[in-house]
C-alpha cells in the first residue's frame, strides 16, 4: 500500500485545485487552455507525443506539436486531436523553404501569439539546427510573456546558455537526476552543498528565480525563494517517457493559472502570479507521480509510457476531484 502523502502536500493540493477553471457554459474554445510542444525529430516522436497529448487529456482544449516533418507525419497518425506542425529542420533536412533557424522562427512566432503555455524540448535532439531553432523560439517566447517548461533535450540549451532563461520567473525546468547533475555544473552549483533541496534552491537562484522540479524518489519544487518537496507515491518502473506527462499537464497547468490571472471565473483571487507558478510545478508533479503509481499497480514491470497518458483522467480525479468549486 503506497505511503499517504504529506499533510503539506494536501494542503498544497488543495490550492492547487484553486486556479484549475471551472467548466462553464459561458467559455469559448481555447479558454480551458493553448498548448504547444516543440519537439519531434526523426530519432524521437514519442516524447512530443506524450507530453502534447498529456496536456490535452488533462483539460487544455487545443494542444499543437511543432517539429520536424519527419517527425509530424508519424506524429499525426498516432492522433487525430493534436495540431501537427512540420516547421522545424534538421540540419541535413534543410529546404528551399526553411535553411536557418530564423526561417523556423519566422513560421512558428505566429503560432506562439495564439499559445498560453509551450513546451520546449521532448523528442527535441541534438540536431545543431533544431537546437539553434528552438533557442530562437525561447527568445520569441520570452518577448510575449510566455510561461515556458524546459525538458529533455531543451535543457542542453541551459547549459549551454543559462542566459537564455536567466531571470525569467516564468520559465519552468524539469530536469531528471543526470540534467539536474549537468545543470548544477554548469552553473558552478555544488551538489553536494547542502540537503538536496536547498541545492534544488540554489540552482533556482544561480538562474535567476526560474522554478525548478527536480525529478527523483520525491521532487524538489523550487524557485529559489522556498522549496517544496513532492511526496505524492509513484510507481516503481523507471521506464522512458515519464517526464513527458511531466511536461505536458504542467504546460495545462500553466495555462490555467493564465485564466485565474485573467479573472476568467468568479474566485478570491488570493493566488499571486508567483505562487501560481509554483502550484502548477507542485500540481503536475503531484498528477505525473500519481498517473505513474496508477500505471504501475495496473502493469508492473511490463509499464510503459503511453500506460501513464492513459492514467490522466482518473489521476486528475484522484487528486483534485472535480476540479475547482467555483464557490471557493
Ligand atoms: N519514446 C520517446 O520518444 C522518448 C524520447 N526521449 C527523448 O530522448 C532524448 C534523450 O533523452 P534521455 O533522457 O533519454 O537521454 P539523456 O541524454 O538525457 O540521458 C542519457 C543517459 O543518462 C541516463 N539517464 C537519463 N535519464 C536518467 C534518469 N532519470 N535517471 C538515471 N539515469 C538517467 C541514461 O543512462 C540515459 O541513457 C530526449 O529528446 C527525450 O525527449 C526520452 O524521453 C525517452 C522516451
Ligand atoms: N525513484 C523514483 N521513485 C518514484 N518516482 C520517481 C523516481 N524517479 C523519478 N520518479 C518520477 O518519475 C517521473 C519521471 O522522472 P524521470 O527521472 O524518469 O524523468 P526523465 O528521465 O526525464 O523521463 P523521460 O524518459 O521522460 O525523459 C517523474 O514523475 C518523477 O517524479
Ligand atoms: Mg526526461
Amino acid at each position: 500500500m503506497p505511503l499517504s502523502p504529506s499533510a503539506s502536500t494536501r494542503e498544497i493540493l488543495k490550492n492547487v485545485k484553486k486556479f484549475i477553471p471551472p467548466l462553464l457554459e459561458s467559455m469559448h474554445k481555447g479558454q480551458q487552455g493553448r498548448v504547444a510542444v516543440v519537439g519531434g525529430s526523426e530519432d524521437y516522436t514519442g516524447a512530443p507525443f506524450f507530453s502534447a497529448n498529456a496536456s490535452a487529456l488533462l483539460g487544455a482544449d487545443l494542444s499543437h506539436v511543432i517539429c520536424e516533418p519527419q517527425a509530424a507525419a508519424v506524429i499525426k497518425t498516432y492522433s487525430p486531436n493534436l495540431m501537427v506542425h512540420p516547421y522545424m529542420r534538421q540540419s541535413h533536412h534543410k529546404d528551399s523553404i526553411t535553411s536557418n533557424a530564423k526561417d523556423v522562427t519566422d513560421r512558428v512566432a505566429g503560432l506562439l501569439d495564439r499559445m498560453h503555455a509551450i513546451v520546449v524540448g521532448p523528442g527535441l535532439g541534438r540536431d545543431g539546427l533544431m537546437l539553434e531553432s528552438a533557442g530562437l523560439i525561447v527568445e520569441e517566447a520570452k518577448r510575449r510573456g510566455l510561461p515556458m517548461v524546459l525538458d529533455a533535450d531543451g535543457l542542453q540549451l541551459v547549459q549551454k546558455t543559462p542566459g537564455i532563461v536567466r531571470g525569467y520567473e516564468q520559465a519552468v525546468l524539469t530536469p531528471n537526476v543526470v540534467e539536474f547533475a549537468r545543470l548544477c555544473k554548469a552553473l558552478d552549483v555544488d551538489p553536494e552543498a547542502g540537503e538536496k533541496k536547498e541545492v534544488c534552491g540554489k540552482l533556482a537562484t544561480a538562474l535567476g528565480g526560474v522554478t525548478i522540479i527536480q525529478k527523483g524518489p520525491q521532487d524538489y519544487i523550487s524557485n529559489g525563494q522556498y522549496t517544496w518537496v513532492c511526496d505524492v507515491p509513484g510507481g516503481l518502473k523507471r521506464s522512458g517517457g515519464q517526464g513527458d506527462t511531466l511536461t505536458g499537464s504542467l504546460a495545462t497547468f500553466l495555462a490555467w493559472r493564465k485564466a485565474y490571472m485573467d479573472r476568467l471565473w468568479d474566485h478570491d483571487n488570493s493566488l499571486s502570479g508567483s505562487d501560481l507558478l509554483q502550484l502548477a510545478a507542485f500540481g503536475a508533479a503531484a498528477l505525473t507521480r500519481t498517473c505513474s503509481r496508477r500505471a504501475f499497480e495496473k502493469k508492473g514491470r511490463s509499464m510503459q509510457a503511453l500506460d501513464l497518458s492513459v492514467e490522466v483522467p482518473a489521476a486528475f480525479k484522484e487528486l483534485y476531484g472535480e476540479g475547482a468549486d467555483p464557490k471557493l
